[in-house]
């Protein structure tokens, strides 16, 4: 593909440089390969500009980025304005082709369930869909371990051309704050965006609260086109914000939730109630009532059930057909995931690693432990510190037994991360070794008893230094039972 092609006028009046061939898009000067075009980015860390040299070595044909070097180039540099938003553009035109159908969905809690949701419901009713998310990518036709909530611009462009080559019409996917901040999603053509909740998280990466919101609010305000549906969680302090960019761009509205406008386009929870591991509902849309049961745990999923609903509908699936499809929900991996049971006590896991999504899940659990209420949790290392007493008086105050663990420490020293989680939950107890921590706390269990696991999930590895270790609380939880029963 030509200069030109991908950068557009940005490419500059040189026909010469504007017809250079590019074979391949590149961020990392390590990943470059001959005839690439490497874009220069100034990042968190460092400044992809001190690695032009490496990136001509190993042979970029040309080198896109902010202010040019002071040195003269072998091979031709185009200045660009914005080069993050310009390196999603460009993997846009390399990877042309897209979905026709395609929803986003941000949030501080709940994307990857929501998307995972909206790929079943789709799925459901006939359509070959996909999402992409902090689990990866899963489609009908392949699934691949992601890294990353939201990919690389190249990573995520690639991924979506491959996937509409294999046949995929409809696809969901996350959209992270680092993601909007950094560009990543721009060029994607999105129908609908979703929106779930917002409480505190990544404040090492943001300055604060309202730089955070208005990373989120950049997927209504820039990248759901005029006429697009906004599905909106009406139930948060927030929520008259996220209205509000919607609104000011002449997208759909549809608000959801108890709040929800169910006379009109949205959906209203008229009642909810728990019905053994799964909750009877009575739902309100364009005036009309749905009762329906949802098999999932937990009040939370409610509102990343009518997300995904939401979603659905917006880009124009039949409403009766996708509340139906509610009914056969599966939960995503690891979240608030019942695993197990040890003396008749159930046993959930669940991705909680930050403190309002830590409360929800035991809030969520309550109802099940008609004794004692009991978790097991840690904190990321190298991640926003702050909220890591926020975590330990949260766990204090919602369960009844505390067992204070490792996550995946990272640089840190993991006895620090404790310590400070550890300070603000009296009477909770410390045990190090996560696969230890499981099997006390397993041990433990009395009838009527309810257990989580929080903070892990569906990875399979914790990070210690920098060494990822294999680990996975699924197994852990398996290997702590088989223990006992032999
Ligand atoms: C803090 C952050 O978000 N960093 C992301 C950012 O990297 P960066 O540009 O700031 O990286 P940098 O290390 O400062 O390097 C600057 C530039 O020099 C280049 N470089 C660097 C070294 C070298 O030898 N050669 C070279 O060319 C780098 O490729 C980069 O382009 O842009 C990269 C490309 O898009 C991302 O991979 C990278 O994500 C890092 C790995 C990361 O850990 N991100 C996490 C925090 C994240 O994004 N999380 C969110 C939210 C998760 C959630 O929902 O909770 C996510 O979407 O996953
Ligand atoms: N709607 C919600 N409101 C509050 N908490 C939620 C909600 N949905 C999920 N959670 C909690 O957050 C955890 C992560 O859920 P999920 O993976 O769906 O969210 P996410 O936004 O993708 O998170 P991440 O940014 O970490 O990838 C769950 O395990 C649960 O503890
Ligand atoms: N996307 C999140 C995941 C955190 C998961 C938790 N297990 C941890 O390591 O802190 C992050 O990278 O901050
Ligand atoms: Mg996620």
């Amino acid at each position: 593909m030509k200069l030109h092609d991908l950068l557009g006028d940005a490419a500059g009046r040189d026909p010469e440089i504007a017809a250079v061939d590019v074979s391949g898009l590149a961020v990392d000067s390590r990943a470059v390969r001959p005839g690439d075009l490497f874009f220069a980015l100034s990042g968190a860390k460092t400044d992809g500009a001190r690695f032009i040299a490496a990136a001509i070595a190993a042979g970029a044909i040309a080198v896109a980025g902010g202010s040019p070097p002071g040195t003269a180039l072998s091979v031709p540099y185009v200045e660009l304005p914005n080069p993050r938003l310009a390196l999603a553009m460009a993997a846009a035109r390399f990877y042309p082709r897209q979905p026709a159908t395609i929803a986003a969905v941000t949030g501080t809690s709940g994307k990857t369930s929501v998307a995972a949701f909206t790929r079943q419901i789709w799925q459901k009713l006939g359509h070959s869909s996909a999402s992409i998310g902090t689990v990866g990518l899963v489609s009908d036709k392949r699934t691949v371990y992601g890294s990353l909530t939201t990919p690389d611009p190249i990573a995520l462009h690639r991924q979506i051309d491959e996937i509409t080559q294999d046949g995929v019409t409809h696809l969901a996917f996350e959209a992270s704050s680092h993601g909007l901040d950094q560009y990543r999603l721009d060029g994607v053509r999105v129908s609908a965006g979703g929106f779930t909740n917002l409480s505190r998280d990544h404040m090492d990466y943001h300055p604060d609260l309202a730089h955070y919101l208005n990373a989120k609010l950049r997927l209504f305000r820039d990248l759901v086109p005029p006429g697009g549906a906004a599905v909106i969680s009406a139930d948060h302090e927030c929520s008259a914000d996220v209205m509000a960019a919607a609104q000011a761009r002449d997208l759909r509205l549809m608000t959801v939730g108890t709040h929800g406008d169910g006379a009109g386009a949205g959906i209203r929870l008229v009642a909810a109630a728990i019905d053994g591991f799964a909750q009877q509902l009575q739902l309100q849309h364009c005036g009309r009532m749905y009762t329906i049961r949802l098999p999932l745990v937990g009040a939370f999923q409610v509102e990343n059930a009518l997300v995904a609903a939401g979603l659905a509908i917006g880009t124009g699936s039949d409403p009766q057909a996708v509340f139906e499809a509610l009914e056969t929900l599966e939960g995503a991996k690891g979240r608030l995931e019942l695993v197990g049971e040890h003396n008749g006590a159930p046993i959930f896991i669940d991705y909680a690693h930050k403190p309002d999504a830590l409360a929800k899940a035991l809030q969520a659990l309550r109802p099940y432990a008609a004794r004692k209420l009991v978790v097991v949790f840690g904190a990321g290392g190298d991640r926003d510190t702050g909220k890591r007493p926020l975590m330990g008086a949260i766990a204090a105050a919602e369960a009844d037994r505390v067992i204070v663990t490792d996550d995946n420490p990272r640089s840190e020293d993991p006895a620090a991360i404790r310590a400070a989680i550890l300070a603000a939950a009296p009477g909770a107890r410390e045990i190090g070794d996560r696969a230890e921590a499981i099997k006390v706390a397993i041990g433990e269990l009395q009838p009527g008893d309810a257990l989580v696991i929080a903070g892990k999930g569906h990875e399979v590895g914790q990070i210690i230094g920098g060494t990822t270790l294999h680990f996975s609380d699924h197994e852990a939880v398996a290997d702590a039972l088989a223990a006992r029963a032999s």
